[in-house]
This record gives C-alpha cells, sequence and structure tokens, in this order.
C-alpha cells in the first residue's frame, strides 16, 4: 500500500466578491476553482502560473486565511474546512506559511526571540530560558548565530530576515509549510542559498513543502512534482521530470519555452511560444477551456466544452481537449507539443 498523503485538496474552490459600480451587484471573481492535489510526507510539489492565475489564494485557502466556497482539505485526516476559528488557529502549528516578505511573519517590533519564539509560546507554551533556548537551536538548524536572540529583524539582511521567517515557520515542527514565492525578492546567489536550506531541513525534518514561484527554474530545482495554473484552475500537475521534458498541457508548453537553459547551443535551437493576447478577466472567463483563446492548438471542441482531467503517463493529470485526442494525433498517452502536432490538431479541428 502506498504512503497516505499528509495533505489532500478535493475541489477546492475560492471567489471573491468585485465591486463594478455603486448600483450593480459584485461580480464574483473565481480566484481558484475546482482544484484537487495531494502532498506526500517529505514531498515538495511546486505550484506554477501566470501572476494571478490562483496560486496565492490556493496557499492562502489552505491555511484557512481566506475562506474556500467549496471542496475539501483534508491535513492528516483532519478536514480543515470544517473546523472553527479557534480549532484553526490551533490547528496550525501543523501547517505554516513562509512569505515572500518575510515581515509578513516577522513583528519588526519584536526582538527574534520573541518573533521565533511566538509559536512555542502559543502551542507548546514555552516562555523564558525554556523557549530561548529552543529558539537558539532553531537559528542555528537554519545558519545563524545563536547570539543573535536579542536583535531586531532590522539588523539583519534580506536573506537573514528569509531565514528567520523559515525559523518561526518550523519551530513547532508541521507536517507541511507553504512557500509563497519565498526566495522571489532575493538576489541569485542568496535565492540558491535558501533552496539549499529548504533542500536540507527536508531531509533532516521530513517536511512537506508546497513550493509556490512564478519562476519555473527556481521550482524545477526543489520540487519532485510540479502543479501548473491558469486562470484559478490547474491544467497539469505530474512528476517534474516529466513535465519539464514533456510538457503535455500547451500552457505548461508555453511557459517552459521562456526558461532559459544553460546550454547556448539548446537555447538559440528552442523554439520560444509567444501566447497572443492577456489572460481573460477572471470575472467572465471564456467558455469552454479557459485557455483556448490564446491556445494555438485550439479545435473547435474547445470553444464549447470544458475538458475534463485525464491522466498522463507516469503520473499526473492534464485538462486539454487535444490531450484527450492524443492518441488519434500522436500515438501516445503525451502528445509531442511541436510544430508537426500543431498542423494536425489544426487538421483535426
Ligand atoms: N482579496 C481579494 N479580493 C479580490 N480579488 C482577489 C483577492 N485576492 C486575490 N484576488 C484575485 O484573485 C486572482 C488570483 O490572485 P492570486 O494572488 O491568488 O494569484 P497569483 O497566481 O498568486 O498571482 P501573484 O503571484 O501575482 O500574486 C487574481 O485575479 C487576483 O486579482
Amino acid at each position: 500500500m502506498s504512503t497516505p498523503p499528509v495533505l489532500a485538496v478535493d475541489a477546492l474552490s475560492v471567489s471573491f466578491p468585485v465591486k463594478r459600480g455603486l448600483f450593480r451587484r459584485p461580480d464574483r471573481l473565481r480566484a481558484v476553482d475546482d482544484v484537487s492535489f495531494e502532498l506526500a510526507p517529505g514531498e515538495v510539489l511546486g505550484l506554477v502560473g501566470e501572476s494571478g492565475s490562483g496560486k496565492s489564494t490556493t496557499g492562502r485557502a489552505l491555511m484557512r486565511l481566506v475562506e474556500p466556497d467549496a471542496g475539501s482539505v483534508r491535513l492528516r485526516e483532519v478536514e480543515l474546512t470544517e473546523l472553527s476559528g479557534e480549532q484553526m488557529r490551533r490547528h496550525r502549528r501543523h501547517i505554516q506559511m513562509v512569505f515572500q516578505d518575510p515581515y509578513s511573519s516577522l513583528d519588526p517590533s519584536m526582538v527574534i526571540a520573541e518573533s521565533v519564539g511566538e509559536p512555542l509560546e502559543v502551542h507548546e507554551g514555552l516562555r523564558g530560558r525554556q523557549r530561548d533556548e529552543r529558539v537558539r537551536e532553531l537559528l542555528v538548524r537554519v545558519g545563524l548565530s545563536a547570539r543573535h536572540l536579542e536583535r531586531y529583524p532590522y539588523e539583519f539582511s534580506g536573506g537573514q530576515r528569509q531565514r528567520l521567517a523559515i525559523a518561526r515557520a518550523l519551530a513547532v515542527d508541521p507536517a507541511v509549510v507553504v512557500c509563497d514565492e519565498a526566495v522571489s525578492a532575493l538576489d541569485v546567489s542568496t535565492q540558491n542559498q535558501i533552496i539549499n536550506l529548504l533542500e536540507r531541513l527536508r531531509g533532516e525534518l521530513g517536511t512537506s513543502y508546497l513550493f509556490i514561484s512564478h519562476d519555473l527554474s527556481v521550482v524545477r530545482r526543489l520540487a519532485q512534482r510540479v502543479a501548473v495554473m491558469y486562470l484559478g484552475r490547474l491544467v497539469e500537475d505530474g512528476p517534474s521530470e516529466r513535465l519539464y521534458s514533456r510538457p503535455a498541457h500547451p500552457y505548461t508548453e508555453a511557459l517552459l519555452s521562456a526558461v532559459p537553459v544553460p546550454d547556448p547551443v539548446a537555447q538559440r535551437r528552442r523554439e520560444r511560444i509567444v501566447l497572443p493576447g492577456d489572460p481573460p478577466d477572471p470575472t467572465d472567463p471564456p467558455r469552454g477551456c479557459p485557455f483556448h483563446p490564446r491556445c494555438p492548438y485550439a479545435m473547435d471542441v474547445c470553444r464549447e466544452e470544458t475538458p475534463a482531467p485525464t491522466p498522463v503517463d507516469g503520473g499526473g493529470r492534464v485538462r486539454c481537449h487535444l490531450h484527450t485526442a492524443g492518441p488519434v494525433l500522436a500515438g501516445g498517452s503525451v502528445l509531442e507539443l511541436r510544430p508537426a502536432a500543431r498542423r494536425e490538431a489544426r487538421g483535426a479541428d
């Protein structure tokens, strides 16, 4: 029997009211639409997509920092969507978040002993010397000096502050950490250090991460599996190795075509796919497949029907009509999304 997931998200949806005018009823913006995924113990799942695709809202909904409209979030068999406010506050020790801006979790007016030690006070009732001793251990664990206890966050560099935010998130030994663009504001060498730190801590503590980022090259370094969002929906998920080498959804293919590769010869040979237009208005998504107005492979069916998830090679799923028609078009269950396949798709239109 395979190990049960530490986190199981099923058909999660979140919407926000959006005011259009004084006398009109607010529209609903579907920021997260029917999203499902699982996270295994010690696994890193990358969540990628353009700005506004719903990545942060997904992460925040898991923590109940925004309330889902529908769906289930099970953390180690506990249904988080059914907990009362007080129960959820207590349960947050098991699911923590690291934000892009470390000041989201570090109060600038508190010394490190207080801000990193706060979860230890709240969840384990530790105070004084006991709390400080644990904070010292945490500082060392994230590569900082144990002597920094009485310093304020502004006395640290950006990378060091992110280490402090990670120490705070890990203080109460959570099962899952949601990292929301946690390295995006850092320069490349500091990014590398933080990624190495997260990887080391995963090895030492067995923590699972949902690693949200718009940067596919950063995600590739850390994630064993990747899920791709477009307009609030997951369009594809699967093992990193397969997804990066053989994307099954045209949107994933376009995102990957923009990621630079280290080999200059391979880089010159690559076809950069520039998607036409902007992402549609999320308060008025297109009929059929939400991606069809920008899709280089769009067929008639894509304008009419919303694609259902279909399994792809090596595990994972893709929501794409082209893929459903895959065996006809390409003779395999993962399409080769190349110009030839594109011509065939148009022919099958
Ligand atoms: N509190 C809110 N009220 C209204 N709309 C919101 C709210 N929060 C997010 N949205 C909208 O929901 C959609 C998804 O936003 P979200 O921040 O989750 O996307 P994202 O993929 O994380 O992008 P980014 O990386 O730019 O934050 C966007 O259209 C955004 O404008």
